[in-house]
């Protein structure tokens, strides 16, 4: 599959190219959860967002891809080298990574202190960056770090994870505790970062608006299962709302429809094919009174019903 940022349109997750991360049959068990079978494939120079309810699963399937947490079976692979428990250092160098919360280890550092360490580790390290970045965000570089808002030392791992210049960013709720000029200024910086087209983002998030900015691809997880990964464009063309005269009654087997609601006016119909609907919808002459977009928690929300129904996801 071709990048996002120059494929022609396609559909799902047809991904022919490289994977910058691969996963097959992983399976880690946690205390009260089993998190997969996981059988994933991330695109490389792609966001592919992971998006998905508290507790399922998205912040172990990072920590597995850091070798942080070791999965019980299951083969993982990034840039097509299967990762080792003993993480090799080469293989670091090309990943930057902020986890959910920040390290408490680094507390007595400054901000300064904890970039000198780390730039060890990384032989792209770049200091330019590095310093231009602290300065725009308004980080004191000579200040504590446990002296820091939450906010400010979010700001700080997630410039430290991208000085390196690193060809995977993996992501844990990067926007946590940011406020919304901070936020902003992130996406900016994120869009730059992507502008060579090789690089690839892994986000965990539950911003809807951060899936909207930045994502090519959406992860939706759910009690350690993979509900589905779609190309976010295709998702919203294909998850739409129509409202039509009638009772839900008459349209629970209509082509495309994932549920049929009765409203106080007539029928809602939640599709996960439109076009499929539409044509229904044509075909039998039955006006559409409004057509509607579909937001992604609400898209969430019916695959997860889909799911726990037994209903087939894919469309
Ligand atoms: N260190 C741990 N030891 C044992 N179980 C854990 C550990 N960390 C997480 N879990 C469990 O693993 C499951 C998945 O948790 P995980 O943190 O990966 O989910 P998440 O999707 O990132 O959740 P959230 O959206 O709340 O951050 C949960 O049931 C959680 O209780």
């Amino acid at each position: 599959m071709q990048s996002k940022r120059n494929r022609s349109k396609e559909g799902e997750t047809v991904m022919k190219e490289s994977n910058v991360i691969l996963f097959q049959d992983v399976v880690k068990t946690r205390e009260n959860i089993q998190v997969g079978p996981l059988n994933i494939q991330i695109p490389q120079g792609c966001v592919t967002a992971i998006v998905g309810t508290n507790g399922s699963g998205k912040t172990t399937l990072l920590s597995m891809c850091m070798g942080f947490v070791h999965p019980d079976r299951g083969v993982i692979s990034i840039f097509q080298e299967q990762i080792q428990s003993d993480r090799d250092a080469a293989l670091k160098a090309r990943i930057g990574f902020v986890g959910e919360h920040p390290n408490s280890d680094d507390n007595d550092w400054t901000a300064d202190q904890l970039a000198a360490f780390t730039a060890q580790w990384y032989p792209k390290w770049d200091w330019q960056f590095y310093q231009h970045h602290v300065t725009k965000y308004g980080i004191p570089p000579k200040k504590k770090l446990h002296k820091l808002s939450k906010g400010m030392r979010r700001k700080l791992d997630l410039i430290i994870a991208m000085s390196p210049q690193p060809e995977l960013l993996l992501l844990d709720e990067p926007s946590s505790g940011l406020d919304p000029l901070a936020w902003r200024m992130m996406i900016d910086d994120m869009h730059t970062y992507l502008q060579d087209g090789k690089r690839s983002v892994v986000i965990a998030t539950h911003s809807i608006e951060e899936v909207k900015r930045l994502a090519d691809y959406i992860l939706f997880m759910y009690k350690g299962q993979v509900l589905q990964m779609v190309e976010k464009d295709a998702m919203f063309d294909a998850w739409k709302e129509f409202f039509i005269d009638g009772k839900a009654d008459d349209y629970d087997r209509v082509p495309g429809l994932v549920k049929a609601i009765q409203e106080r006016y007539g029928v809602r119909l939640i599709s996960n094919n439109a076009e499929k609907l539409e044509a229904f919808l044509q075909k039998n002459e039955i006006p559409a009174l409004q057509t509607k977009s579909m937001e992604l928690d609400d898209i969430l929300a019916y695959l997860i019903e889909l799911n726990d129904e037994g209903r087939n996801i894919q469309r």
